[in-house]
């Protein structure tokens, strides 16, 4: 048997429809949600991933604009032009495009942003009312993961979700979003010592590790749902993901893709979150 391939690219233009009507509404009481994106130097990859969001809040009636900066910019004068966006009322929404240039910390950037426009859910103050289960921005990967489970009607609760790779920016916090709808979770990373031991007790597998082919056939149980976050850029131009996706889709119920899969959705929740940031979020 063949796995179903969850399509999230046309989940998240099935969820871009109705963000339309709500942009729609929200302009109605003269709100355009407006979404600020930031990008330091000229990594190609950077560049694409930035025009896609452009498109996609065109798209929705969105305003967006993309701030284009050197890579020799200082420290002091991202941080500075931070303090201008946080304050200028036409923003509803910041996003710095990751990863900075070396001369400069990502961490300090990240907690500049103010909380209520921090669109990304990468903010330590977004992170802790994740965690604590109250209302916040979440990490648009995670959410997008959590988002694609339920669309397919997929039971989380009570299931093991082993989620490979312990990054900031989806390995954490996607295990924290599965825990908070009631998962047993595990997290696996480079330093676990026989990885296949916990992935085939998995019955949600989340890989995010960023190496193509990291998760073959023996890695899963029969039946398990398989997410990829991967999104490995080949030689040849063509993406791929962390999962051998031919292999692994004989086995198991459910798989995404790459391309296709969780990066669209990605960018659908950080047009959520920016309706969301135009709402108005109430953080005390
Ligand atoms: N502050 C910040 N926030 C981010 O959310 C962020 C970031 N920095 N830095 C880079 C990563 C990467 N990322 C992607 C989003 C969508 C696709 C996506 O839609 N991919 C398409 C393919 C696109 C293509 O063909 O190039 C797909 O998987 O089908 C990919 C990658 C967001 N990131």
């Amino acid at each position: 048997m063949s796995a179903v391939v969850m399509d999230g690219k046309e989940l998240a233009k099935s969820l871009r429809v109705k963000m339309k009507d709500e942009v729609a509404a929200l302009k109605e009481k003269g709100i355009t949600p407006h979404l600020t994106v930031v990008l330091v130097g000229d990594d190609p990859a950077s560049k694409s991933y930035v025009n896609g969001k452009k498109k996609a809040s065109a798209e929705i009636g969105m305003e967006s604009d993309v701030l284009e900066l050197p890579d020799t910019i200082t420290e002091k004068d991202l941080l500075d032009l931070i303090d201008k966006l946080n304050s200028d009322e036409k923003v509803h929404g910041i996003l710095v495009q990751l990863p900075l240039p070396k001369q400069i910390s990502e961490q300090k950037v990240i907690e500049a942003i103010s909380p209520a426009k921090d669109v990304d859910g990468f903010h330590p103050i977004n992170i802790g009312r994740m965690m604590t289960g109250q209302d916040a921005f979440l990490p648009c990967t995670p959410s997008g993961i959590i988002a694609m489970l339920n669309e397919n009607n997929i039971e989380i609760t009570g299931k093991h979700a082993v989620v490979v790779g312990r990054s900031n920016i989806v390995g954490k916090p996607v295990g924290q979003l599965l825990l908070n709808e009631n998962a047993t979770v595990t997290y696996c990373h480079s330093k676990t010592t026989d990885l296949k031991s916990y992935t085939t007790q998995a019955d949600i597998l989340v890989v995010a590790v960023g190496k193509p082919h990291s998760i073959g056939e023996a890695f899963v149980k029969p039946g398990a749902v398989v997410i990829d976050v991967g999104i490995n850029r080949m030689e040849n131009g063509k993406l791929t993901g962390d999962v051998d996706f031919d292999a692994v889709k004989e086995k198991v119920s459910y798989i995404t893709p790459v391309p296709r899969g969780v990066g669209p959705m990605t960018i659908a929740m950080l047009l959520k979150n920016t309706i969301k940031a135009a709402k108005g979020l109430d953080l005390q």
